[in-house]
């Protein structure tokens, strides 16, 4: 490849052209080093291979807007460099941390922050697939949902004292100070929007530049996509409204059920029921790094299920620290949200993407609020023993479902649980 070369006419030409001479000899041209003199076999087929090379590097050396513009970019504007991608990856999880510690502030928190927080982790899911699918994806749902879990307990923590500095400065309690200390809380909204804007601007110049071709042929988006979803897609949702609905509504009773199972305190149930959260704060890069390094994503969704299954079993049939079983319940939750959500993008094409998640967090809530009014009439009619075999048979629904997702797969022949050498493997061979 070192070879001095010179084209026909006899200029000298830079050492990208050697890079050109080797491809095109690759093509079936051979080249003899020194002389510049090209032996073409086929000769008009290796001509034409030359030209469009040649053409090419002419376009890059003379800094063609586009072509010419990644190579010379410093590693943190370059969106195919590591470095861009964590500036991307800083703005996705502030854009997460801020919108979420608001949402906690939120009258009708409980679930019905539907229009912010859900549209929100829609848009923040198809950006993570978007800029890490085949790279840190797991991690990056993890970091997501951690930035979120911080945001959530800054929040908790921050906004009483805020409000008390409020009382005290202006003398009162009600509703102004109740205002001015929303209205603080709302400012963590602005810098949402600032990283929300970023945001956008570096997607669109990503896509200029890295030329990712957007819209082709056929691939129009339309909410119709739902009904060519496919059994494996169909089988995740199924395990994310049974997971969840065992997870959230438990934690949204939990602290009457520590209080009057376990004689807690108000102060102790309070810890307890949080203690989920707090795990997964921590936990979910952990986890997502995890699940980066091996791969086998639905065994990790079923070690998961299997392990909440448990620790739903100790809450309701024994009178063991229920720390144990929280803990153990704040660890499941946090493997199954890195291992769960990074799955829709192995079996969806990539303009389906929002749509599929959008799709999934509707079902998932749908969910929640049909198994909350169920959860809080069994627990009227017939106690907290009984309330506790229902979240077991919820469990129970997603495990067999993950268990028919490995069998599908499997018999499809789907990448949902390759390892991370053979997605390794499978990237290189579309790289080639
Ligand atoms: C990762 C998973 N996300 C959800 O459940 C989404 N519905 C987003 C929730 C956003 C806050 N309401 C999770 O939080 O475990």
């Amino acid at each position: 490849v070192g070879v001095a070369a010179r084209d026909p006419p006899g200029r000298h030409v830079s050492a990208r052209s050697h890079v050109i001479g080797v491809r095109a000899a690759l093509r079936g041209v051979c080249i003899r080093p020194g002389l510049g003199v090209v032996t073409a076999f086929p000769f008009q087929s290796a001509a034409r291979a030359m030209e469009e090379e040649e053409e090419e590097a002419r376009a890059l050396l003379a800094g063609g807007p586009d072509q010419a513009a990644p190579r010379a970019l410093p590693a943190l504007c370059d969106p195919s460099r590591l470095a861009h991608r964590l500036l991307v990856l800083l703005l996705m999880c502030f854009l997460g941390f801020a919108i979420f510690a608001m949402i906690i502030l939120l009258p009708f928190r409980p679930r019905l922050n539907g229009i912010g927080g859900e549209s929100l982790a829609v848009a923040q899911n198809t950006y993570a697939v978007s800029w890490f699918k085949g790279k840190e994806l797991n991690l990056v749902f993890g970091l997501q949902l951690s930035m979120a879990r911080i945001g959530s307990t800054v929040n908790m923590n921050l906004m009483g004292w805020l409000y008390s500095k409020i009382e005290a400065l202006l003398g009162s309690t009600g509703h102004t100070t109740l205002g001015v200390t929303l209205m603080i809380g709302g400012i963590t909204c602005v810098l949402s929007l600032i990283c929300a804007l970023a945001l956008a601007y570096l997607d669109q110049r990503a896509e200029r530049i890295l030329h990712k071709e957007q819209g082709k042929a056929g691939e129009v988006i339309k909410l119709t996509d739902v009904k060519d979803f496919s059994l494996p897609l169909w089988l995740i949702f199924i395990i994310c409204v049974c997971y969840y609905v065992a997870v959230f509504p438990f934690i949204g009773l939990g602290k009457v059920f520590f209080t009057e199972k376990f004689g807690f305190s108000s102060q102790a149930a309070s810890a307890i029921n949080s203690v989920v959260y707090v795990i997964s704060a921590p936990m979910s890069p952990v986890f997502g790094l995890l699940v980066d390094k091996t791969g086998r994503n639905i065994i990790w969704v079923l070690c998961a299920v299997a392990a909440t299954l448990v620790s739903h079993m100790m809450l309701a049939f024994t009178m063991w620290n229920p720390w144990i079983a929280m803990c153990l319940l704040g660890i499941s939750y946090s493997l199954l949200a890195c291992a769960l959500w990074p799955m829709v993008a192995f079996v969806v094409p990539e303009h389906q993407l929002g749509t599929a998640y959008g799709f999934m967090q509707s079902i998932q809530n749908l969910g929640l609020a049909i198994i909350s009014i169920i959860a809080g009439m069994i627990l009227d009619s017939r106690g907290y023993l009984f309330l506790e075999v229902f979240f077991i048979a919820c469990v129970s629904l997603s495990l067999l479902s993950v268990v028919l997702l490995y069998l599908v797969n499997r018999a499809q022949g789907g990448n949902l649980n390759y390892s991370a050498r053979q997605r390794e493997e499978i990237k290189l061979s579309h790289t080639e």
